[in-house]
């Protein structure tokens, strides 16, 4: 990659029309909001520009749409939290069609991702980026990306168990296996529910048959159909994102 004339580094253009407008130039409008961006934005974005995962955004995105549910490994810091969110929404199609949902075990991280990530789209925390946990709500009809703690959701899933206002529901820091985000797996898997998705879980149980003890399931098995898509990096870590086309003559059972 050639510095351009600003002296930045610019990769390579993804094809997506949605994905080549975050990556802004001086003088382009912010998408979400139409208004000029400010210094501080260009700052963040040649950090991010920079990112193992902004390389990867295209495939990232392919792979959301392509399947429901789906997994994404990379090291930490690699941007999964911060960056992955931002390239679905601004990718338009069905995933930017409802809002994103971001899940958080911790209340802290909840807050401060959502504060970032409002910074790196230059925009007003609690308007298109917000966030949400127990006694605070810091979102309004404008928010298209919204992290709140796994317990949140657990809650909004007892009134909209379809989770309806979400195109792309993402289960961060899977691995920790709260109890809510281990009870958010079922409940999406429900949600998601196809034939193919059954067969494929049939299969997994024949093949285990005659082992001597039943492993607990691992996050790629408990993502059925879900391609992986790792970051070749040091350490695995989780991310998952299921996409939830909003299909209102569908009902499921919970
Ligand atoms: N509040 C912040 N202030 C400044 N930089 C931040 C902040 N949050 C994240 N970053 C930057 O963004 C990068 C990506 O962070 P992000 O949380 O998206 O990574 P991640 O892959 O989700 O990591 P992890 O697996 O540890 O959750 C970090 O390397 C860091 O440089």
């Amino acid at each position: 990659m050639a510095p351009n004339k600003n002296g930045s580094v610019r990769s390579r253009s993804p094809k997506n029309k949605g994905l080549q407008r975050i990556d802004a130039s001086p003088g382009d409008v912010n998408w979400l909001t139409g208004a000029p961006y400010s210094k501080r934005f260009f700052d963040i974005l040649k950090a991010r520009r920079k990112l193992p995962c902004w390389e990867k955004r295209e495939d990232a995105v392919n792979m959301v749409r392509n399947n429901q549910s789906s997994v994404l490994i990379g090291e930490t810091g690699s941007g999964k939290t911060t960056q992955v969110p931002q390239f679905l929404l601004s990718s338009g199609g069905e995933l930017g069609s409802g809002k994103i949902a971001v899940t958080q075990p911790r209340r802290v991280a909840a807050m401060s991702v959502a504060a970032r990530v409002a910074q790196e789209m230059d925009v007003e925390l609690g308007q298109e980026v917000g966030y949400n946990i127990r006694f605070e709500d810091v979102t309004s009809e404008k928010t298209r990306l919204k992290y709140m703690t796994d317990g949140m959701l657990l809650r909004e899933c007892q009134t909209d168990p379809l989770m309806s206002q979400y195109s792309v529901i993402i289960l961060d820091e899977a691995h920790e296996r709260t109890l809510a985000t281990d009870i958010l797996f079922g409940l999406l898997k429900e949600a998601i529910q196809t034939p193919a998705d059954e067969d494929e879980t049939e299969c997994r149980a024949q093949e285990r048959e005659g082992e001597p003890e039943e492993e607990p399931p691992t996050i790629l098995e408990r993502a059925p159909g879900a391609p992986p898509l790792p970051c070749g990096f040091r350490r695995f870590l989780s991310v998952e994102c299921y996409t939830n086309p909003i299909q209102p003559e569908q009902s499921f059972a919970m």
